[in-house]
């Protein structure tokens, strides 16, 4: 790890109207590393990750990144184009349902490629050759290339999603709950990949997850939250094993006992 962090967030918070979205999140992310935000729902997750994202303006804070030339940025007085720069090539998003990260009527090279081509990658033999390799990395089949990602499993959308995101070398990436929809077999799998991926890859990551066996697995620190506000935040074996919270030791407890 280098001694800067990659992201730094101070004092988020999102107001809708009057009722809280989150609350006074602080925190930094260092390269390389995953941080789970776990909570039950209502608790503000998804409200902070589009914040972080910059998918949703945060009534006040700031998130601040570390460009590849080292510059920190305020997220929020880039331009638009730039932050979509960003979001197209340095950073990756895993949506829950895959059909809102995939377009579903080009073929499964294309949803791949097209992340190459916004780089402006041109050469189409080294874009087909490329994205067929990253199918293989999350283990579709590579006769698969050609078809549409609506004549693919649950499983498979996902991993085509990831695949997706990972081809431009992005540095960080962030996931809302990427294995909530899918049975639990095709889950342990598809964690073991992203895990996977993750570590090879040195990636930094912010998942968001009510499951605290996702946390367990993926995640290096976590951070807890209720009510829009962090609860308790540490290393993630620290803070199941030993939650401080009240509220984190219910949440530990509950799971537990299922
Ligand atoms: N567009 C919106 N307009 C008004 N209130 C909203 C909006 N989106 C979220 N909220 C409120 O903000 C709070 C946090 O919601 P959020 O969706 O961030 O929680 P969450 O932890 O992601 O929940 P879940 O796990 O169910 O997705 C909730 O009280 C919710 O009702």
């Amino acid at each position: 790890m280098t001694a800067e962090p990659l992201f730094t967030v101070r004092s988020v918070s999102k107001f809708y109207g009057n009722r809280i979205g989150c609350e006074d999140i602080s925190f930094d992310l260092w390269p390389g590393e995953v941080l789970a935000v776990v909570g039950e729902s209502g608790s503000g997750k998804t409200t902070l990750l589009n914040c972080l994202s910059t998918r949703l303006l945060p009534t006040s804070g700031v998130v601040s990144y570390r460009m590849r030339d080292g510059a920190f940025r305020d997220l929020y007085r880039m331009s638009e184009a730039e932050r979509r720069f960003l979001m197209r090539t340095d950073w990756g998003f895993v949506h829950q349902n895959p059909a809102d990260g995939l377009r579903m009527t080009v073929s499964a090279g294309a949803n791949v490629g097209e992340r190459l081509m916004a780089l402006g990658d041109r050469h189409y033999g080294q874009i087909r050759a490329t994205a067929t390799d990253w199918l293989g990395r999350v283990e579709i089949a590579g006769d698969r290339v050609d078809d549409q990602p609506r004549a693919f499993s649950g499983g498979m959308r996902q991993r085509l999603q990831i695949a997706r995101n990972l081809v431009t070398g992005p540095r960080l990436m962030f996931m809302d709950e990427p294995t909530g929809g899918l049975d639990v077999s095709v889950q342990a799998r598809l964690l073991d990949l992203l895990r996977g991926l993750v570590q090879d890859m040195g990636l930094a990551a912010i998942v968001v997850t009510h499951d605290l066996a996702v946390a367990r697995l993926l995640s290096h620190r976590m951070i807890v939250m209720k009510e829009g506000r962090v609860v308790e935040t540490g290393l993630t074996d620290r803070v199941l094993d030993d939650p401080q919270a009240p509220y984190t030791q219910l949440l530990v407890s509950s799971i537990l006992q299922v």
